[in-house]
């Protein structure tokens, strides 16, 4: 059978775990991590953020495998104090460098720029990475259910735990949906790219919306792209969105930010 993109970026990224670890020994990161900023509240301030409007998690990214360079102009902390002055809720930072051409320290840069949460948007094997994570400043780490076992998934989300932070478990199938609703995290994000193939479709949050049980907070992630795709997912209950491609293409991420999350759609929570 062919490989998949998660198959290789996994390959690459165990080897890259197995580097880091040599080079920097996890009583190192750890000695890191507990020096490292406090974690600011990721899940709390989104919940908060979708009772009023809308809650946006806004996402420095450079290129993707899907649609090769994205943005030329790319300085992280300028990009970071544009999304917070836009009126995101949340940073994601993309600290894949072979895929995404992201960076470990756009995070940190990001994160001191700003005074928002920031998600570690990155592809997550190892505890090792989540303690590295939090060195970083990150306050919420990514787990794709796509690309982890059931275990990983539970030891991952423990470490984020135990390092004060909150985890983003993402699905894109009902399978994918049922594990994570066995972990703890309230925190589901519905990814509407289909990470192999690439296809992006709305119908994914559409179709496992109902899926979710009460009491978790749904984030609608991919292919977001003006005011009617966000007011059609309030349709559906979804409230906090994960965008990054389409306003990084923007020109003034400030205003396009700002236009797009000017009139809330109201009504379902
Ligand atoms: O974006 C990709 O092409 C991609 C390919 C393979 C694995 C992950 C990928 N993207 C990660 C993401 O989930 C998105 O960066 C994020 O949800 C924002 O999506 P978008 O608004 O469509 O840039």
């Amino acid at each position: 059978m062919s490989q998949t993109i998660l198959d290789r970026i996994k390959a690459y990224k165990l080897e890259e775990i197995a580097a880091d670890k040599a080079a920097h020994p996890l009583s190192e990161v750890e000695a890191a991590a507990k020096a490292a900023p406090p974690v600011r509240p990721f899940a709390a301030a989104l919940h908060r953020a979708a009772q009023r409007g809308y809650g946006l998690i806004a996402e420095i990214k450079k290129a993707s495998p899907s649609k090769g360079l994205i943005r030329e102009d790319f300085d992280p902390p300028a990009l970071a104090r544009a999304y917070e002055a836009g009126g995101a809720t949340c940073l994601s930072v993309l600290t894949d460098t072979p895929s995404f051409q992201g960076a470990k320290a756009y995070l940190e840069a990001a994160r001191a720029a700003v005074g928002l949460p920031c998600l570690r948007k990155d592809f997550m094997y190892d505890t090792y990475q989540v303690a590295e994570a939090r060195a970083l400043g990150a306050d919420c780490i990514l787990i794709i259910m796509a690309s982890v076992s059931d275990a990983q998934a539970a030891e991952l989300e423990a470490a984020a735990t135990e390092w004060g932070m909150d985890a983003l478990i993402e699905v894109h199938d009902a399978p994918e949906l049922d594990r994570a609703c066995v972990l703890k995290s309230g925190l589901i994000g519905i990814n509407n790219r289909n990470l192999n193939t690439f296809e992006t479709s709305l119908d994914t949050t559409r179709q496992l919306v109902r899926r979710v049980p009460e009491g978790r907070q749904i984030v609608s992630e991919s292919g977001l792209n003006s005011p009617e795709d966000l007011a059609e997912m309030a349709r559906y209950g979804v409230r906090s969105f994960l965008i990054g491609e389409s306003l990084m293409r923007q020109p003034d991420v400030t205003a396009a930010t700002r236009a797009l999350l000017a009139n809330p759609a109201m009504g379902a929570h």
